[in-house]
């Protein structure tokens, strides 16, 4: 097995059934038994963005190869470490880098952290991510909060909630339509108008990548009224919100989606790691408020 894979957890397993109850709790306790915060915040930093995680202090950081059953990082960009600690005195743990599809893991697997959080007692939990800029009136560097998504994988036996049902972490038939929680999509807003900083709202779309997408997909999601497209986050705040955990995400444009044919440019890693540095202190500006905001 490539050592830049996981200790013993099954790659392939496709269906939740890997990640039991127990096996889950296991994960949660090691953590919990090396840190004296109880995080009721939890944080994933998407490409290029895992700086919020250094603003976390008194932290305790743990590489994901310590933690027990946890995949690895493997993209440029996202580090691998998940940091517990205060974030302007909430106290929060931090995923620095998230799993992808693409990266050979099942959905089951990149989204087994939020079933650790919920079970670490943690209450909501903000995403973060890196996207393609679909809508036309959209620039790059702008910040989208997304109010819903369109994930064709999750209608696949790509669902992480796929195989057999553990009431304790949620229920068989979750609804799907309120994901994205409107109070804390509200006050979001509500900070950024008081920092005057400029905010999109729409709808995400991940295809789960590695490839970027082709012009009629692209064209085809416009059409679906998707606004930004992405390759992680809807798979994360299916299972936050199955969990029963308040989920609130956004999007940082980092490039324009290529929706003309003939066009000779493409979108590419460099140019979205660019944007998210650029973007990076403005973005952690505004999430540091927005937790200390919702902390109370
Ligand atoms: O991890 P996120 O979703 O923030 O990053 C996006 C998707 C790919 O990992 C990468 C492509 O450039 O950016
Ligand atoms: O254009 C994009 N498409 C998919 N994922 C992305 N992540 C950053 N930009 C993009």
């Amino acid at each position: 097995m490539n050592e830049l894979y996981s200790n013993h957890i099954n790659l392939n397993a496709v269906t939740n059934s890997e990640f039991t109850y127990e096996r889950v709790k296991a994960i949660a306790d090691w953590l919990l038994a090396r840190v004296d915060t109880r995080p009721r915040i939890a944080i994933v930093c998407g490409s290029g963005l895992g700086g919020l995680a250094e603003k976390v202090q008194n932290s305790m950081v743990f590489a994901y190869e310590q933690i027990p059953d946890f995949p690895r990082s493997t993209v440029v960009g996202h580090k691998g470490n998940l940091v517990i600690g205060l974030l302007d005195n909430v106290p929060v743990v931090c995923m620095q880098g998230r799993f992808h599809s693409y990266e050979g893991y099942s959905n089951a697997l990149c989204t087994m952290p939020m079933k650790v959080f919920k079970l670490m007692g943690v209450e909501t939990v903000i995403l973060t991510c890196a996207a393609g800029g679909l809508n036309l009136s959209f620039d790059v560097g702008d910040i989208m909060v997304i109010k819903d998504h369109v994930a064709p994988l999750l209608w696949t036996l790509q669902n992480p909630l796929v195989g057999l049902n553990d009431d304790r972490f949620g229920p068989r038939f979750p609804a799907a339509n309120k994901i994205y929680n409107k109070k804390l999509r509200e006050e979001f807003k509500k900070i950024a108008k008081d920092k005057n900083i400029d905010l999109r709202e729409g709808v995400y779309s991940s295809f789960g990548g590695p490839c970027y997408e082709t012009v009629t997909e692209l064209r085809a999601l416009l059409q679906m009224g998707v606004d930004a497209v992405g390759m992680s986050t809807a798979n994360e705040a299916l299972v936050a919100s199955y969990c029963g955990m308040k989920v609130f995400a956004i999007a940082l444009v980092t490039n324009k989606a290529v929706i003309d044919y003939d066009s000779d440019n493409h979108p590419f890693h460099e140019e979205v790691i660019e944007t998210a540095n650029r973007r990076a202190q403005v973005l952690q500006e505004l999430v540091t408020e927005f937790v200390k905001k919702i902390s109370f």
